[in-house]
């Protein structure tokens, strides 16, 4: 079971924990051929069923959908498997005692699609369009960007939602272009929505591989994985989200971007829950300084003073839950109905989900 042990035996069989929907499957095969390739190790694939897989599960830490990471996490501790695949923007930003992310690989287009019937682009939908996402910080730009859409709850597994457009009961769903080039369905994408129209959520488009902490042979295998600049990131995005996990209740989106002198450049983005205000900072700084600059731009969003950003209420933060997969069939957004309000009101009657998806 033990790393040690692994090493000893030299080339032992890499178990590498997966939940089972097609993304995360497909994202963990990936992984376990580019391990193959540059190891010649054996791989094998360990279906790990998820809370947020099977039940209604409280959020495991505040503002993260640990429900996804957390059986990964167990299996990883138990020593059942030896490595696990996360979509890093589902892994909670606490990091799990015991466990290291050893590799970030190359990271994926981080941009979000529309999916439309009628291959129709965001501004060619009607009035009245019914948009599925069950993303707050999808449904707040988009919102901004087009009130006068219906912004529809839905949960699901990607397949689930590009069927409820297909099936015509959504006009369409807004996805991360980074699933459905995985899933080798790209080419539904019927408009690529540029970040500075939708700020992707913080980590999007990366994958977090994850291990023992004490296991220094998966630790040194999982390295040849790491790409620096997408490691660096997603370190800044992740340092922006959490210290305004700390401050603030409103959805968040975060990008960082390697520009021409090899300098991060990270834009943030708080947003009221109805569209009614968002605020966006930039800043930049070395690779190596990641973490600062994450909380540098965090401390400027939270000093604009925006309506965008809902006081945190000190009971609400703990006891908020969400689902993210189930029930299966779109429902009106709970915000929806809710008379267009400055966020501090919003906040205060219904604490927006802390999922940041
Ligand atoms: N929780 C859902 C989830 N987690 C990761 C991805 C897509 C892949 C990625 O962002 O890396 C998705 C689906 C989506 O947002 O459309």
């Amino acid at each position: 079971m033990s790393g040690a042990l692994d090493s000893a035996v030299g080339g032992a069989v890499l178990r590498l924990g997966t939940r089972r929907s097609a993304l995360a499957r497909t994202q963990s095969e990936h992984v376990a051929q580019a391990l193959r390739e540059r190891t010649g190790r054996a791989v094998e694939l360990v279906e790990v069923t998820t809370e947020g897989d099977v039940s209604r599960a409280p959020l495991s830490s505040l503002g993260g959908t640990g429900v996804f990471a957390t059986a990964l996490r167990d299996a990883l501790l138990a020593g059942r498997v030896d490595l696990a695949v996360h979509s890093l923007k589902d892994l909670p930003t606490a990091p799990a005692d015991g466990l290291v992310v050893a590799a970030v690989p190359p990271r994926e287009d981080p941009r979000d699609v529309l999916v439309a019937s009628g291959g129709r682009s965001l501004d060619g939908l009607p009035a009245g369009a019914r948009v599925g996402t069950g993303s707050p910080r999808r449904a707040a730009q988009l919102r901004a960007l087009r009130p006068d859409l219906e912004v529809v709850d839905v949960r699901g597994n990607v397949d689930t939602r590009l069927r409820f457009v297909a099936d015509g009961q959504l006009d369409a769903v807004v996805l991360a272009r980074a699933g459905l080039l995985r899933l080798g369905r790209a080419d539904e994408a019927t408009d690529v929505l540029d970040t500075d129209r939708l700020l992707p959520a913080p980590g999007q488009g990366a994958l977090a591989v994850e291990c023992r902490s004490d296991d220094a042979d998966v630790r040194a295998v999982c390295a040849l994985l790491d790409d620096a600049s997408s490691r660096a990131a997603t370190i800044a995005e992740r340092a922006l989200l959490a210290a305004l996990e700390a401050g603030c209740a409103a959805p968040v989106g975060a990008l960082a971007v390697t520009d021409a002198d090899g300098e991060l450049r990270l834009t943030g983005l708080v947003a009221a829950l109805d569209g009614s205000a968002t605020v966006v900072r930039t800043g930049s700084g070395p690779r190596e300084q990641a973490a600062d600059l994450g909380r540098r731009v965090a401390e400027q969003l939270l000093a604009s003073g925006s309506p965008a950003l809902a006081p945190l209420a000190p009971s609400s933060s703990s006891t908020s839950s969400a689902d993210p997969v189930h029930p299966e069939t779109p429902r009106t957004s709970s915000a929806a109905p809710q008379p267009a309000s400055n966020a501090h009101d919003t906040a205060a009657t219904a604490p927006p989900e802390r999922v940041h998806l």
